[in-house]
């Protein structure tokens, strides 16, 4: 018998319960006692076993994004963009890439309604040839800030309050009144796109700017794009309440039952490009801020792929909770660009799923790689990756690792200079495109904004201060707009 072959997994399981190192256990309903009245006697191995690992059953919740749903799909690539990169899912038109897909809500804990206003995340991993890449996006293709530095404190005002455990608008506009750069992102959080009617309907995007590289180094920034085939669909605030009432998981019943029936739900993946000599010419702003899209007339859509959602996880804990995202998994071809925020994102993630789910996280099956992989750094807490070699340190005579050169993974050539400084983009534009996005709604989706920009300043406890800056905020986005808010905003004498 190959002993090493015999991996935990329930493809060996005896026809009898076990304790957890295999002997067979006795009763599994009675503790041993003395006497049938008790006490319970601490020899009983096996129940102290059981209470041992019941206690230890859970893991730290996501910091954000804790609510979700993970599926496995496939990637296969549709149009030929080797120009522009060389990264391996779209190396062959009708290549095929295995992924890993996690759709969440962000703000409230892992059990809270699928209901709620608050962003979508959309997070996706492809299993590639040349190691795993996430694209880590969200439905909305914009940010409320634009510096890693402030994410901390922005997640403590969107949590709930640490005195009252409760979401609290006034603590969010205090904290976003700061930050006239997140009004952009306001006009789809308070958009009916604020609750998709499921996973399933709503759009991706990959938010910040990345940069592609071809074979023959040659750099283009993109932006990734997610359009849903199924259709955009937005549940409106009674529907969603109506939804709640019935099901508050609905989002995960529904692609748990889609995948389930054969209704496999697919997206096209499409780029933007853009040439980065041109990065400063552009009126709408930088496109190293995550506040800003690119205009479609001027960056037209390009198809480069579709998503098939093909097979529910089968193991919540060990898939969806294990699953461990991170921007910072890129493969040759796709970097990063100087995106203040990304570079934040490419250090947090990796740091907080070494807490959450220990040092070796990335040898848990649903985040390993799916392609022959070797370095020197796999021992420490949960490590299962069973290796035989004594040599365990590069560089070494007796073991010939290699490592490929920037030909195989190549880096971004463009020289960055400047002296060490902390200051913000000097080019802002906050308001533009909130207004541009706003009236380009028909009349009743442009109340209903209004209605909800008015519902959250006239939450408990929102100063008048705090109510005169917003209402400047959203006038300067758009005057009528403005104005139209000012009309439906409570002014408390606070
Ligand atoms: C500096 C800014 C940001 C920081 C520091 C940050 C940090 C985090 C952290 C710590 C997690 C939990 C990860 C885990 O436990 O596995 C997370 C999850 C997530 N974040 Fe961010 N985040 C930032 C901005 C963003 C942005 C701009 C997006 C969208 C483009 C985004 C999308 C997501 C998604 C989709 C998840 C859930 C991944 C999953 O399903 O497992 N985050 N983020």
């Amino acid at each position: 018998m190959d002993t090493e072959k015999l991996q935990p997994r329930d493809a060996f399981d005896t026809e009898h319960l076990t304790t957890n190192s295999g002997a067979p256990v006795d009763d599994s309903l009675n503790s041993l006692t003395l006497g049938e009245r008790g006490p319970v006697l601490l020899s009983d191995f096996h129940l102290v076993e059981k209470l041992a690992n019941f206690d230890r059953e859970v893991i730290p919740e996501r910091r954000v994004h804790a609510r979700g749903i993970a599926a496995k799909g496939v990637f296969i690539c549709t149009n030929d963009v080797s120009k522009y990169t060389m990264a391996d899912p779209f190396t062959e038109v009708g290549k095929r890439t295995p992924m890993a897909v996690r759709f969440s809500t962000v703000v409230h804990s892992r059990g809270s309604p699928e209901t709620l206003r608050d962003p979508r995340g959309f997070a996706t991993k492809f299993y590639t040839g040349k190691g795993n890449w996430d694209l880590v996006g969200n439905l909305e293709p914009v940010f409320f800030i634009r510096d890693a530095m402030q994410f901390p404190e922005m997640v403590h005002a969107f949590k709930p309050s640490p005195k009252t455990e409760k979401q609290e608008w006034h603590r969010i506009l205090d904290f976003l009144s700061f930050h006239p750069e997140c009004m952009h992102m306001m006009t789809w959080l308070l958009d009916d796109v604020g609750i998709p009617k499921n996973y399933t309907t709503m759009n991706g995007a990959g938010v910040h700017t990345f940069v592609m590289i071809n074979a023959a180094g040659k750099e283009t920034y993109v932006k990734f794009h997610w359009i849903s085939e199924q259709g955009e669909h937005n549940l409106l605030d009674d529907e969603a309440k109506q939804v709640a009432g019935e099901d508050f998981s609905h989002a995960t019943s529904h692609l748990i039952d889609s995948i389930e029936m054969g209704n496999y739900p697919a997206w096209r993946l499409k780029i933007q490009v853009m040439d980065p000599a041109t990065e400063l010419n552009h009126s709408w702003g930088d496109p190293l801020d995550p506040t800003k899209t690119w205009p479609e007339k001027d960056f037209p859509m390009i198809q480069v792929g579709r998503m098939v959602l093909n097979q529910n996880m089968d193991n919540q804990f060990l898939q969806t909770e294990s699953l461990a995202f991170s921007p910072g998994n890129v493969i040759p071809g796709i970097t990063f660009s100087q995106d203040k925020l990304l570079q934040g994102r490419i250090f947090s993630y990796a740091d907080t799923q070494r807490y959450r789910l220990g040092a070796n996280y990335l040898q848990i099956p649903i985040n390993a790689p799916r392609c022959p992989f070797m370095n020197r750094q796999f021992d420490g807490a949960g490590a299962t990756m069973h290796r035989k070699e004594e040599v365990n340190y590069f560089p070494s005579t007796l073991h010939n690792a290699e490592t490929v050169g920037e030909s195989h993974v190549p880096n971004v050539k463009r020289p960055v200079s400047g002296t060490q400084t902390r200051r913000a983009l000097s080019k802002q534009n906050n308001f533009g495109q909130a207004g541009e996005r706003w009236r380009s709604f028909d009349e009743p989706r442009r109340q209903r904004l209004v209605v909800r920009a008015a519902e959250k300043l006239n939450a408990p406890r929102v100063p008048r201060h705090l109510k005169n800056t917003w209402i400047e905020y959203w006038t300067k986005c758009d005057r009528d707009l403005g104005a139209r808010v000012a009309a439906l905003v409570k002014m408390s004498s606070l």
